[in-house]
């Protein structure tokens, strides 16, 4: 704020906004509700930011995780009203004293001590300010205080204005006069009027050359009124005349007045005069105290509520202006202006709890308080275009935000954790504002006399009100005031009839926007049907997936009919493992136990051969005995054979029986199950196909549906509606303006058509965001189905695959099974076989052939000593022979020892040899002819023969034994 800047130079410097943050202590709402203390302040004042921990955290987490904002000054719970004046506001007074216009404005939540900052305690006690006494108070008694102790001439006046819901109010209109009349407008510069031209590029070059101010260039012709005691003395004709001539002078009065209003709207027009209201009054005060007076008088008609934040919640937006018009340079008067705001506070209406005519306050005071926050951040951004326009506070501010005013603003904010919320957005837009620069200027001057003589027809208006409320009866109005409304009403007249026409151009457009309405029905319905259309597609789709879905639970049930199926089978091929088990171990106890007892019985029988062979010596018995034993074994081998073949036989028949009697029942069933689940099968992919290939032509019908006609038309109830309702706010604006002559019909028009086009944005928007919100779930729908279909299709492949693979596993259980139970049928044929050749098997029997040949040795070696005994006997007999030939032939010799003598025979074998005492020539018995080996004897052979054929035939069967034996022991 320290720069100065060029006195009404077009290039004066630019200024940053003063931003100062109040942090009041907490309340007693605050410390009932327990409300922690997040923000971050000094106590009195300090550094230049304020940090806040809008999370749960705690200690140095807490630090960092807070958030800060930068401004320029920070006053803590401790700082008072005194510091507050002294570091905000004394500085901008002191501009003002100078010549500036100067703005002081307090943004904040409800209940953070704007308006007591701004206004405090304004009574006087002895005379004096108490110390809660806000900046208004302690402005107008340090203007006073400094005006009067320097010798110059200057004028002060007050006025105090309200903005409650989007209505301006003078508040210091006591309403004796039909000041009601007077609406109050809001004059920008460059408009001409209160139209649209608010640039910025225009307020900031605007030049200082003018007098400005309108209410005091406002002159009027003033009656000059009788005293009352001459008005008694005169009689009632001459009092009528006199009033006549009266009459006739303010006419010529008023024409001069008329010019001159004239020639001060040019002025007004002027496009680098600031932004004012017309018809606020402005009241001349020459001590603090008379702008106190004002001040209190202003704030008993304020718009103040209790609310759930705050016992007296400030629910309007306030501007105590003061104008102070100082001399300089001697018939020049300096004019400037100082702005004390007090902004109604922003408000959460769910925690306020604001209902009915609150909520309704609350909801202006929101929206004027948005537009606020996006001229600042308009401002702040730099953008190219202000919506100054959007509210009134923003174009009553429009000069002190970004404009040629000096500017400070104050932000109060709680500390408690409750309203962290807003005290974050207040900051925001505080620290925001920082970066708002102004280009202040020495603004505008006024001639001494033209002051003097607004300064005097203030009088007179007032003198001439004050006589005619004495004068008359009925009717307490001046000429001037008479005048100045029947020009009003004048003007209102006009406004009329251009409302009148405006109405008909709203109506015309109406009964467009009818006919609009009625094609969108039209396109709506056409919709409907589509939509109609497409649900039955939906809803056929839904029943092809639900008999889709009745087929799979019947191919389900089917598989668990399968699957218990499997189980019987299994459960039936189990019960042949267990039989074939019993079989096997039957063979075992067979192989086992009979065969050892047999053995055993066939040992028991060779040990009684044998010792009936060592016990008898009888040769006859012996052969006898063995032979019994023989026939005895061979039929007891031949009997269990019997029997177990027959045992066998009859179990493998009894198993066979019942395996040909169960099995082809089993396997047609398992055949036809498999039959039907493939039939089944091939006929549920086959819908499945069909219902897919549905499916998908559905799908995209519904796509082909989507590009051609989604969101070419619009939502019918949302469309309809919002054309009721802008409809009924058409109608209802069109109202208005027919009911209250005095409002201006362009600017009317300018916010229907933004109310109109804001209303079918948001129309549009809204059924966009609607037809989207419908959609998005139908498309999510869509796409899941697509999933759904995909799933399906896996699903039913899988499900295929598995079926197959399942099957074909059924299938190979089955070959194998019956390959198990073939191979265990042909292991049991050939185990029945192997008993059919239980002789065979004995043959190969290793011990029982051991034996037999045991026995067939002994008998070969009884045969050898009963042969070596015969043939003993025989060399015995043929020595003895010998021996008797030879005493014949040597008793013949005797006689023809000579003669005779020509033949020799020998001994047959050894020992008779030896014995012979004659020593005849030996020969060996295989080199003796035959007929002398055995003289007249037949040979072993021959008698062996001669024993008869019962002998040989004995021996073939020894030897037929035997080999049984032999293939018996093979079998064990
Ligand atoms: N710094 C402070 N020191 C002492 N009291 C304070 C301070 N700030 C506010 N208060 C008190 O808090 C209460 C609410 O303050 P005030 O009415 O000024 O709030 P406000 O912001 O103007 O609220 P609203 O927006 O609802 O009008 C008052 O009783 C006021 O005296």
């Amino acid at each position: 704020m320290g720069s100065s800047p060029v006195e009404g130079g077009e290039d004066a410097e630019e200024l940053n906004i003063t931003v100062a943050v109040r942090c009041r202590g907490r309340n007693e709402r605050e410390i009932k509700a327990k409300s922690s203390v997040v923000v971050s302040v000094p106590d009195v004042i300090g550094s230049h930011e304020v940090a806040i921990n809008t999370t749960d955290d705690l200690g140095i987490t807490a630090q960092m995780n807070s958030k800060t904002y930068a401004v320029d000054k920070v006053f803590g719970p401790s700082a008072n009203q005194q510091l507050i004046f002294k570091e905000i506001a004394e500085p901008l007074f002191g501009d003002f004293l100078k010549g500036y216009n100067c703005t002081v404005l307090v943004y904040g939540m409800t209940s953070t001590g704007k308006t007591y900052t701004m206004t405090g305690d304004e009574k006087l006690y002895n005379e004096e300010l108490s110390d809660a006494a806000g900046i208004i108070p302690r402005i107008l008694f340090k203007l006073f205080e400094t005006l009067d102790v320097r010798d110059e001439d200057y004028v002060v006046k007050c006025s105090f204005v309200e903005l409650y819901n989007e209505e301006l109010k003078d508040l210091l209109d006591d309403g004796v006069e039909n000041s009601s009349m007077r609406k109050l407008r809001i004059y920008d510069s460059g408009s001409g009027s209160n139209s649209n031209n608010s640039s910025r590029k225009n307020s900031r070059n605007n030049s200082p050359k003018l007098v400005t101010d309108p209410m005091i260039n406002r002159r009027r012709m003033r009656t000059m009124p009788l005293s009352s005691s001459q008005a008694k003395q005169q009689p009632q004709w001459q009092q009528r005349r006199e009033q006549q001539h009266q009459q006739h002078q303010l006419r010529e009065q008023q024409q001069r007045e008329q010019q001159a209003q004239q020639q001060q709207k040019d002025q007004q027009r002027d496009p680098h005069s600031g932004v004012y209201i017309q018809n606020l009054q402005d009241f001349h005060i020459t001590s603090a105290r008379d702008g106190l007076q004002l001040l209190q008088k202003g704030l008993r008609n304020r718009q103040v509520a209790t609310t759930k934040m705050n016992d007296f919640s400030s629910r309007s937006h306030t501007i105590f202006s003061i104008t102070l018009y100082r001399e300089h340079q001697g018939e020049m008067f300096k004019v400037s202006k100082m702005n004390l705001v007090d902004l109604a506070g922003s408000e959460n209406i769910s925690r306020s709890g604001a209902q009915h005519q609150r909520a309704k306050e609350a909801g202006s005071i929101n929206q004027s308080l948005l537009t606020l926050g996006r001229v600042i951040n308009s401002l702040a951004d730099k953008s190219a275009h202000v919506p100054f326009r959007e509210s009134k506070l923003t174009r009553l501010l429009q000069d002190s935000l970004g404009g040629n005013t000096k500017t400070a603003l104050i932000a109060t904010i709680s500390p408690a954790k409750i309203n962290s919320e807003e005290t974050c957005s207040t900051l925001q837009y505080a620290s925001k504002a920082k970066n708002i620069k102004n280009r202040p200027q020495l603004r505008s001057f006024i001639m001494k006399d033209i002051l003097v003589k607004n300064v005097t027809a203030e009088l007179a208006k007032v003198k001439s009100d004050l006589f005619s409320t004495k004068l008359r009866e009925g009717v307490y109005m001046s000429h001037d005031n008479y005048k100045e409304i029947t020009n009003d009403l004048e003007s209102y007249k006009t406004e009329i009839q251009e409302s009148k026409r405006i109405i008909e151009r709203l109506s015309s457009q109406n009964s467009l926007l009818l006919k609009d309405k009625k094609a969108s029905n039209e396109v709506n319905e056409l919709q409907r049907i589509k939509l109609q259309n497409m649900r039955d597609a939906v809803g056929e789709l839904s029943e092809k997936l639900e008999s889709q879905h009745k087929k799979e639970q019947a191919l389900v049930d089917m598989t668990s009919t399968l699957k218990s199926t499997l189980s019987i089978t299994q459960s039936v091929i189990k019960e042949y493992g267990l039989r074939e088990k019993q079989i096997s171990e039957r063979m075992q106890v067979i192989l086992g136990q009979e065969f050892s007892e047999f053995r055993q019985m066939l040992v028991n029988n060779i040990e009684d051969i044998r010792t009936n062979h060592s016990s008898d010596g009888n040769f006859q018995k012996e052969q006898h005995g063995i032979q019994t034993n023989l026939s005895l074994l061979r039929e007891e081998v031949v009997r269990l054979l019997g029997l177990a073949q027959m045992k066998a036989e009859k179990m493998y028949k009894d198993w066979i029986e019942k395996i040909l009697e169960e099995t082809p029942a089993v396997f047609q069933t398992i055949s036809d199950k498999v039959e039907q689940v493939e039939v089944t099968v091939e006929t549920y992919h086959q819908k499945l196909t069909e219902n897919l290939s549905d499916i998908s032509e559905g799908y995209n019908n519904l796509k082909q549906y989507f590009n051609d006609h989604f969101f070419k038309n619009n939502h019918e109830e949302i469309l309809n509606s919002h054309l009721d309702k802008t409809y009924q706010q058409l109608q209802f604006s069109a109202e208005g303006l027919l009911q209250r002559f005095k409002q201006m019909m362009v600017e009317h028009l300018k916010d229907n058509k933004i109310l109109m086009m804001k209303s079918l944005q948001s129309a549009t928007t809204e059924a966009i965001d609607k037809e989207m919100q419908l959609f998005e779930p139908q498309k999510k729908r869509w796409e899941e189905s697509f999933d759904l279909i995909n799933s399906c299709d896996s699903i039913s492949n899988g499900f295929n695959c598995d079926m197959k693979s399942a099957l074909s596993g059924i299938k190979s259980t089955f070959g194998s099974s019956t390959d198990v139970i073939s191979r265990s049928v042909l292991k049991v044929k050939e185990e029945v076989k192997g008993y059919e050749d239980a002789s065979a098997i004995l043959e190969d029997n290793e011990i029982v052939k051991s034996q037999i040949s045991d026995i067939i040795n002994k008998d070969n070696s009884l045969r050898d000593g009963l042969r070596k005994s015969i043939e003993s006997s025989q060399g015995h007999v043929s020595a003895f022979d010998a021996l008797k030939e030879r005493i014949k032939n040597t008793i013949v010799s005797e006689d023809s020892i000579f003669h005779q003598n020509k033949i020799v025979t020998g001994p047959v074998v050894g020992q008779n040899s030896e014995r012979s005492p004659l020593k005849p020539t030996v020969l060996p018995p295989n080199q003796l002819p035959e007929s002398l080996k055995y003289g007249s004897r037949s040979s072993p052979k021959d008698q062996l023969s001669r024993r008869g054929s019962s002998e040989l035939k004995r021996h073939q069967e020894n030897e037929a034994l035997e080999e049984n034996f032999n293939k018996i022991s093979r079998l064990e």
